[in-house]
């Protein structure tokens, strides 16, 4: 049974973010039309860069952040720092299939926390490459750059990943959210919305323009015309 295209969801990636007014940040990007903050963790280990712990994720919530913070692990292992964010306040957990020794096991772990689970797939890992747990998740992200750095350019052949990964989910008739993140912008938006993409992350796009809002018009604009 095919599930119904979702709607479109805008992800702003705060990573290109002033980090020293972060919580301002986020309630400028999501007053701007930005549907929920993606935040993203890298060890200097999994990837090689560094960035914020669940300390950050909870700093957020005791500001007052109230929309949903869509956690994105690039760490290994990953279970120690699910139920570290969880506690912080994240509301989506993603990771890599690649960090964990016991894939189903930390998907449920997440699902036990309260959050909701996602699988994040490098560019050249395979989509099948998660089918047997593709029922488990709420979203499955497809790295559409190799992570660990904002700004890098889109890798072309993800177009076709997107495509089959719409397939999959379609014909499970689960309702997965499909994620794509790295070298979104204004001018490919829709055909990464075209090949399948519900969920967009978007870091330097809009973090790198004075007027968020502008940018993230233009954006839900192009994906009006999808
Ligand atoms: O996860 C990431 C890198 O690992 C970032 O979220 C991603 O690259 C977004 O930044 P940009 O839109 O500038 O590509």
């Amino acid at each position: 049974m095919a599930v119904p295209q979702q709607e479109f969801i805008i992800a702003p990636s705060v990573l290109n973010a002033n980090f020293a007014r972060l919580g301002e940040e986020c309630d400028t990007v999501l007053a701007a039309g930005g549907d929920m903050i993606h935040l993203d963790v890298m060890d200097n280990h999994y990837v090689p860069n560094l960035t914020v712990g669940p300390m950050v994720c909870q700093a957020l919530r005791d500001y007052g952040l109230k929309a949903p913070i869509d956690v994105h692990l690039m760490v290994e292992p990953v279970d120690a720092l699910i139920e570290a964010f969880a506690k912080a306040g994240a509301s989506y957990i993603s990771f890599h299939p690649d960090a964990t020794r016991h894939l189903d096991r930390s998907i449920e772990l997440v699902r036990e926390l309260g959050c909701r689970p996602g699988l994040v797939l490098n560019p050249a890992v395979p989509v099948a490459s998660i089918g047997q747990v593709l029922h488990k998740l709420d979203m499955l992200l497809l790295m559409s750059v190799n992570p660990g750095f904002g700004g890098q350019a889109f890798v072309p052949y993800v177009l076709d990943k997107l495509k089959e990964a719409r397939a999959m989910i379609d014909a499970s008739g689960h309702s997965v959210r499909l994620e794509v993140d790295g070298g979104i912008k204004v001018h490919n938006i829709a055909d990464v919305a075209q090949a399948g993409a519900d969920t967009f992350v978007v870091g330097s796009e809009i973090f790198s323009a004075d007027d968020y809002k502008a940018v993230i018009d233009r954006l839900k604009t192009r994906l009006t015309q999808v």
